[in-house]
């Protein structure tokens, strides 16, 4: 039996209550195992290589590991913590930055290129903006919105030392974007209840998670989704993303935006795309990924849409 008594008691019931009895015995487990979750970072590729990286790290003697999926990531050995990091050149000048395994997957399955017009929706602070402009060279056209002042602040500071340049920052509500702009890749990593990330005994999670963020957060999310996909372009693509595990944050929102954007459908996801290394947890949408909650992964949802090309008259 897993102890559930230092969880969100809300996040308890809604887990229990969404899965069967054996995923949600994972799920909970996933949460309570949370604080012995390892540092994680990613090799800035616009600064630095991973095997510059990786060289820095074993001369500051900072044991590591790697994963099959991505190799500018970074697992840090067991007990290693991140003020060990503070003092690095690597981590002043923006070669690296501490980000967790489970969110560097919107910006892998964006798959955006050079030359493309990519909007980051809710960007700060700024961790997949810089990784989109890390994985495209610098040289997508990248806007990247964010409705809360300080927060746009740290974006365009994060930004900035990372050597993410020309990026169109706007300090805006994404959900009121103008129409008049067009993009062909949307990520929309969505304001959520934050259930995936939940440790155990964490007094602050008991008091934020309330059915009242669950109902708050899910208008903002079917809002934003309603906006990302007018103004994609047609035939672009959209990744939407949260880093909760409540199925009415993922894929029941995807399903209801399906249904009222006819011209959208999922491109599935596989889970052989991250080498099968992905900790899974079956949800009500096939096609889309629900990361459960592990020693190593905090819990996220993935969901990539894409929206039909324009059927040219004859
Ligand atoms: C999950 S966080 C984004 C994390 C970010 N993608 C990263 O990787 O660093 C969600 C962000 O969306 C912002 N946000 C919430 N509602 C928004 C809206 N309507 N328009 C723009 N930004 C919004 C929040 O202030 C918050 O910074």
């Amino acid at each position: 039996m897993i102890d559930t008594t230092q969880l969100p008691s809300f996040l308890v019931q809604e887990v229990e209550a969404a899965y069967n009895q054996t995923d949600a015995e994972q799920v909970l487990a996933g949460c309570t195992a949370a604080c012995e979750r390892p540092v994680t970072l990613r090799a800035n590729a616009l600064k630095a290589s991973a095997d510059e990286v990786a060289q820095a790290l074993e001369a500051a003697g900072i044991g590591f590991g790697r994963v099959p999926w991505y190799p500018d990531a970074f697992v840090l050995d067991a007990g290693t913590r991140e003020r060990a990091l503070w003092e690095l050149d690597l981590y002043r000048e923006g070669k690296i930055y501490l980000q967790s395994l489970s969110s560097m997957l919107p910006p892998l399955v964006l798959e955006a290129a050079a030359g493309e017009d990519v909007l980051d929706m809710c960007a700060a602070p700024g961790g997949k903006t810089s990784q989109i402009a890390a994985l495209t060279g610098g040289n997508a056209h990248l806007t990247a919105c964010e409705m809360n002042g300080p927060r746009a602040e740290k974006l365009a500071y994060n930004l900035d030392k990372l050597g993410a340049r020309n990026i169109n920052v706007m300090r805006t509500d994404a959900r009121k974007l103008d129409t008049f702009f067009s993009f062909d890749r949307i990520l929309l990593d969505a304001p959520c209840t934050g259930t995936g990330t939940v440790r155990a005994g964490d007094e602050r999670a008991q008091k934020r998670i309330t059915p009242n963020l669950l109902s708050k957060v899910t208008k903002s999310q079917r809002a934003l989704l309603d906006r990302a996909l007018t103004v994609l372009k047609p035939g672009g693509v959209l990744v939407y993303s949260t880093c909760s595990i409540l199925p009415a944050e993922n894929e029941d929102q995807v399903r209801a935006a399906l249904k009222r954007h006819r011209d959208c459908e999922v491109a599935p996801l596989e889970p052989a795309m991250f080498s099968g290394a992905l900790p899974l947890v079956p949800n009500g949408l096939e096609g889309t990924l629900t990361v459960r909650p592990t020693k190593e992964f905090e819990g996220f949802y993935l969901a990539k849409i894409k929206k039909a090309s324009r059927v040219r008259k004859k």
